[in-house]
């Protein structure tokens, strides 16, 4: 650890003045002459301490409403000038300019005018420019100064001065959190101008360049296996699983968090519906609707209990005591919900380790990104249709969404309300099943899942497998893709379903549609496909 370094002189211009009094009256007390800008001067001379206004020490006005106010040479020379050189030392003395030993600063709150809804040009009046230039030449020349840009740092930064002022380390890693604080700065004011002020897109609706800054909120136990390391970072001002607020359990694991993130999509696809999805490895292995969150959690646990054994458990509606007791009756690693009912979190607590998660409800749109080697992938997210109560009226010869009633009818009879209900929810929930899936379904719950097989002939052997010779027959199925032969739809019809909703699209449609006509069983075609790889 290196010998502290004095400090005799700071400049201090913050915009957030929260904790300011305590700070500069503590380095005052410590024999630190204080120099600052307009606002932050104007509170220091309020508490009738000694400080020099940037105005005075430049000879010239801060002007154009605070557009220039610290980008002076007579500030910048002081900032820069590496003191270990006797070269800096003796051009400052010419110049006459006294050095700086600490940089308080803090910026313009861009990110929360943005946030705010304000228009283009209060947002462009909350660009920052004086501050992070400030803070980068403070950072660069971190070897003579210390730079502050976090106002919960007071504290320490009044013990450091008293204490002989900063070593080496100290300012190093001030240095790394000050570069690393502008950094988020001009990402934010990048996105925010890519989209608000011009479309570096050139129309195709993806940035020229994309930036993304990601704080670390925790560092996990370990990642996808014991010997890789992991942490999650979180990204700035969004809400989602990552700032999931932990209510009792463990801490969460980096799969748990993979899964987690699965199910809280898979529970959130059926509208206003109350829906329970129970996912392992990314893959639900039970997802229903009902009349009740109960009844949802009831069907979706009896889809595939074996597999539901240890499983991560979403719900869209708060958990209440009856489902709690019947959460209780297995073990499941994680329950997320947007909210537990008091006496329901009670009878929870009684399992020690697992976890409970309070998660909004996600947001739809936007985009994923993906990394490959070398790069990255864009995607706009995929979303499914707002749930619209399922009709045979007016159906198209193509189909053409996730709403039925965009379905074309390519086989059998049109569906009566019922099976229609289970075709329309079977549709939305084998979205949440890797490729390539099929999902079987009765009255309002998957019965029969298969999933990431690398045929489809093999998941829907899969989901008839799981679901069983009864559960099978008569059930509504649905493929996230289009059935490239009669094969894979033909053991779906040895197994006795009685309709089945697919994309199509084929060049074998044909083959597909007679297929289902011979064993007269009804067919829609969405014309949308769900793959998630
Ligand atoms: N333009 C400049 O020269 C300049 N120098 C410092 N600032 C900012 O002015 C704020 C402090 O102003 P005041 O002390 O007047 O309240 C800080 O957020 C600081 O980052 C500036 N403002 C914006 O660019």
């Amino acid at each position: 650890m290196s010998d502290p370094r004095p400090v005799r002189r700071a400049l201090v211009s913050v915009f957030d003045k929260s904790g300011l009094e305590d700070l500069v009256a503590g380095l005052v007390d410590a024999g630190v002459e204080l120099v600052s800008t307009g606002g932050s001067a104007a509170l220091i001379e309020k508490l009738g301490l000694p400080v020099t206004k940037v105005e005075d020490l430049t000879g010239f006005p801060e002007c154009l409403d605070g557009r220039v106010k610290t980008l002076h040479p007579r500030v910048h020379a002081g900032i820069l000038a590496d003191t270990r050189l006797s070269d800096h030392v003796r051009q400052l003395e010419e110049l006459q300019v006294a050095p700086f030993d600490l940089v308080v600063v803090n910026l313009y709150p861009f990110a929360d005018t943005v946030a705010s809804g304000a228009g283009v040009q209060d947002c462009i009046e909350k660009i920052d420019i004086g501050g992070p230039t400030m803070v980068r030449a403070a950072a660069k020349n971190h070897a003579s100064v210390a730079i502050v840009t976090d106002p919960d740092s007071y504290g320490s930064v009044l013990t450091s001065v008293r204490g002989g002022g900063f070593t080496l380390e100290q300012r190093q890693r001030l240095a790394a959190e000050a570069f690393a604080h502008t950094a988020r700065y001009d990402v934010a004011v990048a996105d925010w101008m890519a989209g608000a002020v011009a479309d570096t897109g050139d129309g195709t609706g993806f940035d020229a360049q994309i930036g993304g800054t990601w704080t670390r909120e925790q560092t996990l136990r370990y990642g996808e296996n014991p010997h890789q390391r992991a942490a999650l970072y979180v990204a700035d001002g969004v809400a989602g699983l990552a700032r999931a607020e932990q209510l009792h359990g463990k801490a969460m694991s980096y799969n748990n968090y993979v899964d987690a993130d699965a199910a809280l999509r898979a529970a959130h696809d059926h509208g206003d519906q109350p829906t329970v999805a129970i996912i392992k490895h990314a893959n639900p292995c039970g997802i229903a609707v009902g009349g009740s969150i109960e009844a949802a959690y009831e069907r979706a646990q009896a889809c595939d209990p074996i597999s539901a054994y240890g499983g991560i458990v979403a719900s869209n509606r708060p958990i209440t005591a009856a489902m709690a007791t019947a959460l209780n009756d297995t073990f499941s690693e994680v329950v997320l919900a947007p909210d537990f009912d008091t006496d329901a979190l009670e009878i929870l607590k009684e399992k020690k380790n697992r976890r409970l998660l309070t998660v909004a409800t996600p947001t739809p749109g936007g985009v994923e990104v993906r990394p490959i080697s070398g790069g990255v992938l864009v995607q706009d997210r995929d979303t499914i249709d707002a749930v619209v109560e399922a009709t045979n009226e007016e159906k198209p010869t193509q189909g053409h969404g996730d709403d039925p009633a965009r379905w074309a009818l390519v086989a059998g009879e049109a569906a009566d309300q019922r099976t229609l209900a289970d075709l329309a929810f079977a549709w939305r929930a084998v979205r949440a099943t890797k490729s390539n899936a099929i999902l079987l379904a009765r009255d309002g719950g998957s019965v029969g899942i298969g999933m990431g097989q690398v045929n489809r002939i093999d998941s829907c052997h899969l989901a008839i497998g799981r679901a069983g010779e009864d559960r099978a027959k008569g059930a509504a199925a649905a493929s996230d893709a289009f059935f490239p032969f009669a094969d894979g739809l033909q053991v779906l019809l040895d197994a006795g379903v009685s309709a089945v909703v697919a994309p199509g699209g084929s060049v074998r449609d044909d083959e597909v549609v007679e297929a289902a006509e011979a064993a007269g069983i009804t067919m829609y075609f969405t014309g949308t496909r769900h793959f998630a790889h």
